[in-house]
């Protein structure tokens, strides 16, 4: 089904009201953007700043599309945070997560339930209308997620911009780099480690599971299901009463489609919940239940649950590092017109 954000006259002129402070803005940042690409060579690849002369409404734009599209289905945030880590797993910060087709990335199992990629289509028609190849879907997909984060409650974090769509999307890629809720902790580390990611940016990464849901097949590893039909927890790290609430909302009866909410307490708040969600023993996931489980991890866990304050901090830095894994820059990859085609 095609989707579209139909754009009101009010949020147009919204939109086009806020572009002029906007530019303002932008000017005196641009120029100390400048100053920071003379300074730094090897900063001028990615920076805040790439579209201050190109494209300087391109944030904006962005930003309209996430909004108007999260006003309409709640759930959209969520999606559009979930798709740029599939993206930066798998060929990097590229967009070729959002090819859609036979044999590309988004056709694999691991990938099937990914969804939201109409609002980044949305934004680049919207910006090949305003500036034609001149924003990479690579880079519209780090600016809906950070927008979703900001949307939901969470910190707003300034990314470096400037990246290049990929050439390639290979559904053969996605298993050998992506990560899995049966994973120990140790794989996950190994995978997050290929990327240059650390075992604190998978702890800070992984509170992106305080908002969005997830399908009761992929926490079904938990349960066992009783001869009546009826689901017992395997494990015994989840707690009894939350156990009980997810047998009851996922039993054998229920349809593939049924799913809860990531963090039972503030679902759709960008917040620390999920880290105190972990330490009584509600965390969904296998994959998260283990942060609080092994040593390695836990106090890290203990940390973010008391302070918001700091997981804010850490989410910007981790972030950062997320949007930037493996990007294509200068004269690599591509400027698509459509994020959606190859
Ligand atoms: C570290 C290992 C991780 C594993 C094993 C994992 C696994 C999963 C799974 C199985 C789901 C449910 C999917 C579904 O049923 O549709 C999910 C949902 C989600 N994940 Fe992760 N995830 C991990 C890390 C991350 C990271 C680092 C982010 C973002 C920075 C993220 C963002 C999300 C979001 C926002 C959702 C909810 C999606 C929605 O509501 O549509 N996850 N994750
Ligand atoms: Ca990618
Ligand atoms: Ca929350």
């Amino acid at each position: 089904m095609e989707h579209t954000i139909p754009f009101t006259s009010t949020n147009l002129m919204e939109v086009v009201g806020a572009m002029k402070l906007d530019q303002a803005f932008r000017f005196s940042f641009f120029r100390l953007s400048l100053f920071a690409l003379l300074a730094s060579p090897a900063a001028a690849q990615l920076s805040p700043g790439f579209y201050s002369f190109s494209c300087p409404n391109a944030e904006l734009l962005v930003r309209g599309a996430v909004r108007s599209a999260s006003a309409m289905d709640s759930t959209v945030p969520a999606k559009l945070l979930r798709l740029l880590f599939h993206d930066c797993l798998v060929e990097g910060c590229d967009g070729s997560v959002l090819v859609q087709g036979n044999g590309a990335e988004s056709s694999d199992p691991a990938n099937k339930s990914l969804d939201g990629f109409y609002v980044v289509e949305s934004a680049k028609r919207l910006l090949e209308i305003w500036c034609p190849g001149t924003v990479s879907c690579a880079d519209i997909l780090v600016l809906a997620a950070r927008d979703a984060v900001e949307l939901s409650g969470g910190p707003s974090v300034e990314v470096p911009l400037g990246r290049r769509d990929g050439i390639v999307s290979s559904a053969s890629d996605v298993r050998p780099n992506m990560v899995d809720t049966v994973f120990s902790l140790d794989q996950m580390m190994q995978r997050f480690a290929a990327k240059g990611l650390s075992i604190d940016d998978l702890v800070v990464l992984s509170g992106a599971h305080t908002i969005g849901s997830s399908h009761c097949r992929t926490f079904g590893d938990r349960f066992q299901q009783a001869s009546n039909g009826s689901l017992v927890p395997a494990d015994n790290s989840l707690d009894s009463n939350y156990a009980m609430e997810l047998a009851n909302k996922c039993f054998a009866g229920a349809s593939d489609s049924t799913s809860v909410a990531n963090d039972p307490v503030t679902p759709s708040t960008f917040d620390n919940q999920y880290y105190a969600n972990l330490l009584a023993n509600k965390g969904l996931l296998h994959s998260d239940s283990i942060l609080v489980t092994d040593p390695r991890t836990k106090s890290r866990v203990q940390a973010f649950a008391q302070s918001p304050e700091k997981f804010f901090a850490s989410w910007a830095d981790s972030f950062v590092k997320l949007s930037t894994v493996g990007v294509k820059t200068g004269d690599q990859g591509q400027i698509k017109v459509s994020c959606t085609n190859m």
